[in-house]
């Protein structure tokens, strides 16, 4: 694999997901990563992804460089052609360059900024991060996907070992309004395994068609969890009336009443979560997404191993003493 952005990077699913489940067993197994450097660059705040994917990286013998950009690095300027008279003194285009001849693999969280659909969904700064980088490119979450959480929940319903599981992905209110990665890319991911997929939600709260094309939509929440084996609760913004919050309808967060209705499902969100918006307290109590946000250290581990493996594999070193992957 010589990059890990969105599922079409992964040539074999199932064998990423084994993976990552042989590394839960077996998590000092290989040492591919020794005297290799992953830089971390961050624009917006993480706590899971930050140190999963650091553990991971130890695991594998790496060394990990963390950056939060604007905070203790430099605020980055992202786009081409401004006259930066402004807050941000550093240009992506030195700053990718510059931070991937530091290191072995790059990896870049970036929201959706939320207000142009087009900007976000063009994924204008992970571009720029494949474009100008010397080394593999990992994405920690940018403004359309989240395939490290989603490799992640494929594993972690892969241990519930349900036959064709009912996976309800639930929209649930919150205060603010939140980027589509996340469901975006759980139905990419989940849609590819065998279970009947079912996305409930208000409307005007559709999924880009791309995503949501292989799901039914209910738009009634009951009928949507009932016999439900796994209910997947996330908080979007509109993506027709790009951004907006159009609902903050509590009767959609989900409480033990609802999950009554369902196949005694488990509970799963990516975290952070809202308590008592998204899910009520007990609902999260009796939930699986402190096993969910543990399998992360072993998705990542596995998505690092790959790429790793893909350089080893690849050793026509350039003139820098680097893999060229491009
Ligand atoms: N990385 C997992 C989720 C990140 C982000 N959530 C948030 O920003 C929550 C912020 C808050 O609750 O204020 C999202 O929904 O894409
Ligand atoms: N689920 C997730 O990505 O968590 P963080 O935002 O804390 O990394």
């Amino acid at each position: 694999m010589k990059q890990f952005t969105s599922i079409h990077d992964v040539e074999n699913v199932e064998a990423l997901i084994e993976k990552a489940l042989f590394f839960k067993q077996n998590p000092i197994h290989s040492y591919l990563g020794e005297r290799k450097v992953l830089g971390m660059v961050f624009f917006n705040p993480s706590l899971r992804t930050r140190m999963s994917t650091q553990k991971a990286a130890y695991n594998l013998g790496m060394d990990v460089i963390a950056l939060n950009a604007g905070a203790d690095g430099w605020a980055i300027e992202t786009k081409d052609g401004v006259i930066m008279d402004g807050d941000k003194p550093e240009h992506i285009n030195e700053a990718v360059q510059i931070m991937s001849s530091y290191c072995d693999l790059l990896a870049v969280r970036t929201f959706a900024g939320l207000q142009n659909r087009l900007a976000d969904y063009s994924e204008a700064i992970l571009t720029k991060f494949i474009q100008l980088s010397k080394v593999p490119i990992l994405s920690l979450e940018s403004a359309t996907l989240h395939p490290l959480q989603s490799l992640t929940d494929m594993m972690t319903i892969r241990e519930l070992d349900i036959k064709k599981p009912k996976v309800v992905l639930t929209w649930a209110p919150h205060p603010k309004a939140l980027p589509q990665a996340v469901p975006n890319s759980f139905l990419q991911w989940v849609t590819k395994s065998d279970a009947e997929v079912v996305v409930t939600h208000p409307e005007g709260y559709e999924l880009d068609i791309q995503f949501s094309q292989d799901c039914k939509i209910e738009y009634d929440q009951n009928k949507a969890l009932e016999g439900a084996d796994i209910v997947y609760a996330k908080n979007w913004s509109s993506y027709s009336a790009y951004g907006h919050i159009l609902s903050t309808d509590r009767s959609w967060t989900v409480t033990k009443e609802k999950m009554a209705l369902t196949n005694n499902a488990s509970f799963m969100h990516c975290l952070p979560l809202r308590r008592n918006m998204i899910a009520t307290d007990e609902v999260v109590n009796d939930s699986v997404v402190i096993n969910q946000a543990g399998n992360r250290v072993w998705a990542a581990q596995a998505v690092l191993n790959e790429l790793l493996n893909y350089e080893k594999e690849n050793q026509n070193i350039n003139e820098q003493g680097r893999f060229a992957y491009r």
